[in-house]
C-alpha cells in the first residue's frame, strides 16, 4: 500500500534524525486536553492565582485547548496539511521562491513564542506544489515545540520528500521571546537559519540567488 504524504515525511525525518523527540502515546486529543487542563489548574493555583475569578477560571481550559489544538497541533500527523501537486507540464526549471511566510512557533526550552518569517525556494522536477501548501507545511512544523534549526531542516526535508527533488532551500529569520522577554532580555537580536539541498548547496550562483 502506498504511504500517505504525512507518513512519507515522517519516515524521512526519522531516517535523517530530524524528527522531533517524541514518545509513543495512545492518548487521544480529547484525553490530552483533559489531562493538561487538570495539570494547568495546579500550575495556575500554585502561582497563587484565584481560579474562582471570572477572568481566570477558564485559563486551564484555554491553555489545554491551545496546546492540543493550536500551538502544538503539529505534533499530531493527523493534522498534516493536504498537499496538492500538479504535473510540471509547462516544464518549469527555474527557482520558485516564496518570501515572507509567517512563522509563529514555540521555543521548546521555555514554551515561549518564536516569531519570524521564512523564505522557501525549490526548482521543480516532475511536479509543482500549490503555493499555499508551502505556507501550510511551514505552519505544521512551526506548531510544535521547536528549536529554529530543527524547524528549518524539517521544512526542507518535508518539501524534498513531497516534491521528489533535493533542490530545495529554506531560510528563517526570527525573534525568540525567550531571548527578548526574559533571560538575557535582548530586544533586538534576530536569528537566521538556513537549510540548503541539491543545487542550492552545490551551486553558488543558485545559493546567492536564493539568499539575495
Ligand atoms: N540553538 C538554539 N538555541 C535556542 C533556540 N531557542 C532558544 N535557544 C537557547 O536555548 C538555550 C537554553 O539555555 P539554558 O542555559 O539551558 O536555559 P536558561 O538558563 O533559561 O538560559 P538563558 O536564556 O541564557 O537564561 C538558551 O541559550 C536559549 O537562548 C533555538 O531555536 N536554537
Ligand atoms: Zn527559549
Amino acid at each position: 500500500m502506498e504511504l500517505s504524504p504525512a507518513e512519507q515525511v515522517k519516515n524521512a525525518l526519522i531516517a535523517q534524525g530530524l524528527e522531533t523527540p517524541l514518545v509513543d502515546s495512545d492518548m487521544s486529543a480529547e484525553q490530552k486536553y483533559t489531562r493538561i487542563k487538570g495539570l494547568m489548574t495546579e500550575v495556575v493555583s500554585t502561582l497563587g492565582l484565584d481560579l474562582s475569578d471570572d477572568s481566570l477560571c477558564e485559563t486551564p481550559h484555554r491553555i489545554a485547548k491551545m496546546y492540543v489544538n493550536e500551538i502544538f497541533a503539529g505534533l499530531d500527523y493527523a493534522n498534516f496539511p493536504k498537499i496538492t501537486q500538479i504535473d510540471n507540464k509547462m516544464g518549469v526549471d527555474e527557482m520558485v521562491k516564496i518570501s515572507d511566510i509567517s512563522v509563529v512557533s514555540t521555543c521548546e526550552h521555555h514554551f515561549i513564542t518564536i516569531d519570524g518569517l521564512a523564505k522557501v525556494a525549490y526548482i521543480p522536477k516532475q511536479t509543482i506544489i500549490g503555493l499555499s501548501k508551502i505556507n501550510r507545511l511551514v505552519r505544521f512544523f512551526a506548531q510544535r515545540p521547536q528549536v529554529q534549526e530543527r524547524l528549518t531542516k524539517q521544512v526542507l526535508v518535508a518539501l524534498q520528500t513531497l516534491l521528489g527533488t533535493e533542490d530545495v532551500a529554506v531560510s528563517i529569520d526570527a525573534t525568540h521571546y525567550c531571548v527578548k522577554s526574559r533571560g538575557v532580555m535582548d530586544t533586538q537580536s534576530q536569528t537566521q537559519t538556513t537549510a540548503l539541498g541539491g543545487a542550492f548547496k552545490a551551486n553558488s550562483a543558485t545559493r546567492i540567488e536564493f539568499l539575495r
